[in-house]
């Protein structure tokens, strides 16, 4: 049974590459890895609606933040089986993304915190009813919100397909969302948190395989 590790962290922060460069180094290193990228666009009308909720279609949509939270919950229950039978197959399963996106993106938005009712609902809808596997450790990619948010503009210069939606612009919301973030790593939220500031992914990788849930010093 190999470990379930979730990356986390603000839109533009560098999840993907740092995931990308993670699955490299294991990959080099002899190890079974699967990936799965949350929301599933493409794969999961469910993903796709929300995506597109967020750039204006679908009417009021958007501005249901227990809707937005469905969507994206229901995304993941429908990979609830892959993501089981990848860590039965593999030494390291990583998810961009997961459950803890849920809950950051809607305390947030509700300017709720970590210990508030929409992270309890979380909860209880995704670990509890659709019985979503439990991370053995989380990741917290922990960018400062400027930083990210500038990525994510400069990303959407040069690529019209990543057009910043609303989450994306939403300075506020990404201030709120960092601390809610920080508070989930700082209470070990379902599991043990890494933070990692971005400098030295061979390090990180190299924690993380060992299955340790702190930089070494
Ligand atoms: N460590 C880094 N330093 C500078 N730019 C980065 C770094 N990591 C990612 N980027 C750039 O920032 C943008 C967002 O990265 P991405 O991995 O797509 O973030 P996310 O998946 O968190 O939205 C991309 O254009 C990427 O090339
Ligand atoms: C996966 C997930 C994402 N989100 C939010 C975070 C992002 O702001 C937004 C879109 O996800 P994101 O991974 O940033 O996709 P994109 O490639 O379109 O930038 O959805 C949630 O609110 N809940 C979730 O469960």
């Amino acid at each position: 049974m190999g470990q379930l590790i979730a990356v986390e962290g603000l839109d533009g922060a560098g999840k993907n590459t740092l995931v990308t460069g993670l699955i490299e180094r294991w990959s080099a290193a002899g190890l079974r890895v699967a990936t799965f990228t949350f929301p599933r666009y493409g794969r999961s009308a469910t993903a796709d609606i929300a995506a597109e909720a967020l750039h204006g279609s679908h009417g009021d949509l958007r501005n249901s933040v227990y809707a937005m939270a469905l969507l994206f919950a229901l995304d993941r229950a429908g990979a609830v089986d892959d993501i089981q039978a990848a860590t039965d197959a593999h030494d390291i399963v990583i998810l961009d993304r997961y459950v803890a996106s849920n809950a950051a993106y809607n305390a947030a938005r509700l300017e709720q915190d970590a210990a508030g009712e929409v992270v309890r609902w979380v909860v209880d809808l995704e670990f509890g009813r659709f019985g979503m596997p439990v991370p053995d450790r989380h990741v917290l990619l922990g960018v400062a919100p400027e930083v990210a948010m500038q990525r994510a503009a400069a990303r959407a210069e040069k690529d019209a397909a990543r057009a910043r939606d609303a989450y994306e612009r939403d300075g506020a919301l990404q201030r709120r969302v960092d601390a809610v973030y920080r508070e989930l790593a700082d209470t070990a939220w379902m599991s043990p948190w890494y933070r990692f500031d971005g400098e030295n992914i061979q390090d990180l990788a190299d924690d993380l395989s060992a299955g340790r849930t702190a930089p070494t010093e």
